[in-house]
């Protein structure tokens, strides 16, 4: 039981995160540039990209929360039951046995927590003064509180050793079939995602 928990948990999602990166990256050549610069720069062979290394590329990590906020892997909310006497939720007075969760695609995009929401801007993170405003906290793609996603750490840590290496070792370009891909994409607790075309060519060294 535990450990069918954690592979349904850890590999649908984990997946879902790294697929929407590759698409967000392609999409946005500033942003691949920068983050091949960093990785290409950072390391001299492939066998150099091991977790701990991985750790000091503020860059990648800033291209990851981005994504996250983008494309959260889980888009809606998890439901929560109002306990036994009620409670009050931001402000709002709720019945015992209310259903309630936070839509974390809404609060990823809303303006009153980030400016541009609709843009993919990893420099958001890295301390830009354009995004000086936003509310970091706001974006919780693992939630939050004693529920919250057990497997964190070990996700970060498997995405950026994946990117790394992919981005190390490719040359991407983003099919013109799916320049689009993200667009009207419809999530069902989890993304329904299309098929996602990427050019990998092996990079020359
Ligand atoms: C990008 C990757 C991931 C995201 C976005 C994510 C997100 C989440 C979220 C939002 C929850 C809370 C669900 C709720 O509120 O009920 C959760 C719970 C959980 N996650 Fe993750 N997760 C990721 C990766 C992983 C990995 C790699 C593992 C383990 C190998 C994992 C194992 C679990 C487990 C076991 C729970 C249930 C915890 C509990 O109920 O106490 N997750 N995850």
């Amino acid at each position: 039981m535990n450990a069918s928990m954690l592979v349904i948990a850890g590999s649908e999602t984990t997946a879902t995160l790294m697929t929407g990166a590759l698409y967000l990256i392609t999409k946005h050549p500033e942003v691949q540039r920068k983050l091949e610069h960093e990785i290409r720069t950072a390391f001299k062979s492939e066998d150099e990209i091991l977790l701990n290394t991985v750790n000091e590329l503020p860059y990648m990590l800033a291209v990851l929360n981005e994504s996250l906020r983008r494309y959260p892997p889980l888009a809606s909310g998890m439901l929560r039951d109002v306990p036994k006497g009620g409670a009050t939720v931001d402000g709002d007075p709720l019945p015992e046995d209310t259903v309630v969760s936070v839509f974390q695609w809404a609060i990823n995009h809303w303006d009153k927590y980030w400016t541009d929401p609709m843009e993919f801007r990893p420099e958001r993170w890295l301390g830009d003064p354009k995004y000086k405003n936003d509310v970091f906290d706001a974006m919780q793609a693992f939630s939050t509180g004693p529920r919250n996603c057990i497997g964190k750490n070990l996700a970060y840590a498997e995405m950026r050793l994946v990117v790394a290496r992919i981005i190390f070792n490719f040359d991407m370009t983003l099919a013109e079939d799916c320049s689009d891909w993200i667009e009207g994409q419809k999530a069902y607790v989890i993304w329904h995602k299309p098929p996602l075309n990427i050019h990998f060519k092996p990079r020359v060294f």
